[in-house]
């Protein structure tokens, strides 16, 4: 048991993956894995540990945001041994030629949040995916015939910006997308020596202005679980 999470020592696996939503856990959890056991509600913020092709895996929720991610990820590196941090997330696309439902793998994560500034003194650290992760998703993705974009995201403080065009200027820079985590697990699995991915499912568009439904954000996006689940 750690301060946030209740399960027992060994009841969560190696791998874990790791949407905003607690109620997306669940579902990757019951569409996805044998055998779902819960191993947390603490805060609501729902575990599952079952098998996928014979091996462990688990599937927990954050919260949204850097400062929610950071508990979670440290917890569950340094009291339950976890190795791999599978973050699977949506995201709001910068790019005309990224649409809603598109998949975007994240190499890289700058951000506007000010938590690696205080950190690292004032200097900048470049949060990056894992290289082997990396390769076994965009690996995994060309076997299932799945498309996907893969460069660096946006780890962003805000969802509603106050002013909704800020996202132009890291356009040009060649972001591809916004979510709000991805730069925190990054770090926190490079200092903790833990490996990390994010892949994330377009929910929005910035550039087209379209949404996504509440619904289809907790209970779809199935692609990107399929690439996610090959990395146990
Ligand atoms: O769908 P999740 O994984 O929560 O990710 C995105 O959605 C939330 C905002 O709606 C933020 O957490 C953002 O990163
Ligand atoms: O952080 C996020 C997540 C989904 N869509 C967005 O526009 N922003």
């Amino acid at each position: 048991m750690s301060v946030h999470i209740e399960a027992k020592k060994g009841a969560i696996a190696e791998t874990v993956l790791l949407p905003g939503d607690p109620l997306r856990a669940k579902w990757i959890a019951e569409t996805f894995f044998e055998d779902p056991v819960c191993f947390n509600t603490v805060r609501g913020m729902l575990g599952y540990t079952g098998l996928y092709k014979s091996k462990r895996i688990s599937a927990m929720g954050t919260g949204m945001g850097v400062p929610s991610i950071s508990i979670y990820a440290h917890e569950l590196i340094t009291e339950y041994k976890v190795k791999n941090l599978i973050r699977v997330g949506s995201a709001g696309s910068y790019q005309k030629d990224i649409k809603i439902r598109d998949i975007v793998i994240a190499m890289s994560a700058s951000s506007n949040s000010s938590i690696n500034q205080i950190q690292f003194n004032g200097s900048n650290f470049a949060p990056t995916a894992n290289f082997d992760l990396f390769q076994k998703a965009i690996e995994t993705a060309k076997l299932k015939n799945i498309s996907v974009k893969a460069g660096n995201i946006l780890t962003s403080d805000e969802f509603y910006s106050i002013n909704p065009k800020d996202y132009k200027f890291w356009a040009e820079y060649g972001v591809l997308c916004v979510e709000m985590e991805t730069a925190g697990l990054y770090t926190i699995a490079a200092k903790l020596k833990a490996r990390a991915l994010s892949i994330l499912t377009i929910a929005d568009s910035l550039v087209s202005g379209k949404h996504t439904s509440s619904e289809e954000r907790q209970t779809t996006f199935k692609d990107m679980i399929d690439i996610a689940i090959e990395l146990a």
